[in-house]
């Protein structure tokens, strides 16, 4: 990419009607080439509305955007239930990334296997758990080295191995005049690495200057359910990690900004999940205190 996407007067409504509220209105942005830009902000603010626009993916209302270069994204929610294997689903989306075949099934063996999903790719997409599917979700957007990298959320759900390798890859992507902008809930990503941060606020963008990510704010949630059901995606959407120290048992490290949601939602799905810990992590990722939580009684409203 060796100009600027630019982002000019751009507002968002949807519905029509003037009494359609603007989800995003007279935002001006400059994204340059080889730059990492973070986007906050509470929830419902316009984050992904946003990176959907920058996506292009969704057209602005009003207002203009110039300088769009080749560009991937990887979505809040990926639709997993695709009529493909995992490398068939990345071959045909490496051919429309403009890759020859023979290029593009190169280029999905390359990211299965550095994202630990090697083994998963004859399987078909349907069948493929909510982690495997998220790591096709991010290999789809790498595997055609985009100049532009919009990520929604795309760590959501991925392994402790699996983030990394992210990051890694959000780096080389800037580090060759790429340009990046992602959306996620763990303060904790990238930290200090962002060239901007901005927040969602009233529609418009505000610049963040120093972080703003408080540290030994995490908490430990461990679930026990059936084995072999997933958790509720509201729940894992929240999570900044979910590993699985044993059949049906999930430890979600959750910011503790988030806890009460998705103990909640844990524990108002059917069948509901049985909360075994509730604990306090620390910056070092040791968790620190644990109190019992096995009753919907624990969980403040
Ligand atoms: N396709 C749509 N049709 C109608 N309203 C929408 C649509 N997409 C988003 N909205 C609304 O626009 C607002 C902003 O949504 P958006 O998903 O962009 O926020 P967000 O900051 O990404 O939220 P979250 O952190 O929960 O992902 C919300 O009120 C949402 O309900």
């Amino acid at each position: 990419m060796n100009r600027e996407l630019l982002l000019e007067g751009v507002g968002r409504r949807y519905g029509l009607g003037r009494a359609a509220p603007w989800v995003l209105r007279g935002v001006d942005l400059t994204l340059a080439p080889g730059t990492l830009t973070r986007v906050e902000g509470a929830n419902g603010t316009g984050k992904s509305t946003l990176l959907c626009l920058l996506a292009g993916i969704d057209a602005p209302t009003e207002g203009r955007i110039t300088g769009r270069p080749r560009t991937a994204y990887v979505p809040e929610r990926f639709p997993a239930a695709l009529p493909f294997t995992a490398a068939g689903y990345l071959i045909h989306l490496g051919s429309i990334h403009g890759l020859s075949r023979a290029e593009a099934a190169r280029a999905a063996v390359e990211w299965l296997e550095r994202l630990g999903a090697a083994e998963y790719a004859r399987t078909a997409m349907s069948e493929l758990s909510k982690g495997t599917s998220q790591k096709v979700a991010v290999a789809q957007a790498l595997l055609a080295e985009p100049e532009l990298l919009v990520l929604d959320e795309a760590w959501s759900g991925l392994d402790r191995a699996a983030r990394a390798e992210l990051e890694r890859a959000v780096l080389e992507r800037t580090a060759v005049g790429g340009t990046v902008v992602f959306v996620d809930h763990d303060p904790r990503r990238l930290a200090g690495v962002p060239d901007a941060t901005y927040a969602v606020v009233d529609g418009n963008l505000r610049a963040v200057t120093g972080s703003s990510a408080p540290r030994d704010s995490y908490v430990v949630v461990e679930v026990e359910g059936s084995a072999g059901v997933e958790p509720p995606a509201e729940a894992t959407r929240l999570t900044v990690s979910v590993e699985e120290p044993g059949p049906g048992r999930l430890r979600l490290t959750v910011p503790e900004t988030h806890s009460d949601t998705v103990l909640r939602t844990l524990l108002t799905t059917r069948p509901p999940w049985h909360v075994i810990s509730v604990g306090e992590e620390s910056a070092a990722n040791g968790v620190l205190t644990s109190r019992s939580a096995d009753t919907d009684a624990e969980v403040r409203s």
